[in-house]
């Protein structure tokens, strides 16, 4: 008689709230657990206990740092050694440490989720540049406090026809939102590690980092945050920034350096930012709340159902993936030649 070979396990950290047929499916191929512990002390001890021995494939949230803490050198220290991958359901994978994962043996390979995220992002980026740019933030408080626009009124705002939208960080939702930005009217530039290719960046300008900073009327910040973007701007960079220059943000707060800005903010030297990241989310700068001339987002960049289920979907799928054929969909940029 032939034995049957016991299913691969997959540990789901954080929750499934859209795409609960998908993971459903990859129960018929999986062994699915999740861990009893529901902070990082309880989840190491059971670890470390043998309780997770056999997993191979981790399925994790943004949300699931509450559960576990960052997946640093730490985390995968205790994780089993059956340990092969983790599918992040996030674009931005700055929760988990991708060069330890790298250096584990054998290594972890990490993917995340690419494209699904960019057309939900790209339209919270405009709706904040043009928020910033119209100053929507003054009329729209003193109207809920009976003021109508406000006393005084709220100083006149600015059109995006005609304007220079510097991006910083060209992927994704960068590309996507160079598209939404021209339709407005707006002159696109850009920065990235390396230039695209004219068919990529749709023919958008590409520029150093001093010169989108020095002639862009409105700055957004659409990179990853790592070890070499974290304060990417901060006060030297909004020196050489346009007086009057309008800051977005949908990327990481970290990326820049929140005293920085409402120190900016404060002198005038920044018009107006829309922000849908903050630096130790969810904390906000206090002086960030008191300036009328921001515009709030609590990290609402993907916070639609159509976009959450296809991020949901997405990860599973590069779990079905890497048990079926041995390889992640979308492997992190750092790990595609590990
Ligand atoms: O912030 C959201 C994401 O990284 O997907």
């Amino acid at each position: 008689m032939g034995s049957t070979s016991p299913m691969p396990k997959v540990l789901k950290l954080g929750n499934i709230d859209h795409a609960q047929a998908a993971w459903t499916a990859l129960g018929e191929v999986a062994e699915l657990v999740e861990p009893a512990a529901t902070d990082r002390a309880d989840f190491i001890q059971e670890c470390k206990d043998g309780k997770l021995d056999g997993v191979v494939a981790i399925y994790r949230t943004i949300g699931s740092l509450a559960q576990t803490g960052l997946v640093d050198e730490e985390l995968l220290k205790a994780l089993p050694s059956s340990l092969r991958y983790i599918a992040h359901c996030g674009a931005g994978y700055d929760q988990i440490d991708v060069h330890a994962c790298s250096a584990r043996n054998p290594p972890v390979r990490v993917s995340n989720v690419p494209t699904a995220v960019d057309d939900a992002t790209a339209d919270v980026n405009m709706f904040l540049i043009l928020g910033a740019l119209r100053n929507f933030n003054t009329g729209m408080n003193a109207l809920r406090k009976g003021q109508w626009r406000g006393l005084p009124a709220p100083p006149l705002g600015h059109d995006p026809q005609g304007k220079v939208l510097g991006i910083l960080g060209m992927g994704g939702i960068g590309r996507n939102l160079k598209k939404k930005a021209e339709v407005f009217g707006m002159k696109v530039i850009y920065h990235n590690r390396r230039k695209l290719s004219d068919e990529l960046s749709g023919g958008a300008q590409y520029v150093s980092f001093d010169e989108l900073l020095s002639t862009s009327d409105v700055v957004s910040l659409n990179l990853p945050l790592n070890k070499n973007t974290r304060h990417i701007i901060g006060k030297a960079e909004f020196a050489k920034m346009k007086d009057g220059v309008v800051v977005v943000n949908t990327a990481r707060g970290a990326v820049m350096d929140e005293a920085a800005l409402v120190d900016a903010l404060n002198r005038g030297k920044v018009f107006s930012a829309g922000l849908d990241v903050f630096e130790n989310e969810p904390y906000i700068h206090p002086g960030l709340l008191k300036n009328q001339n921001v515009i709030l987002v609590p990290h609402m960049g993907t916070w639609t159902s159509e976009t959450m289920l296809a991020m949901e979907e997405w990860a599973i799928d590069n779990i079905r993936m890497a048990l079926e054929v041995g390889k992640l969909k979308s492997p992190v940029p750092e790990q595609v030649d590990l």
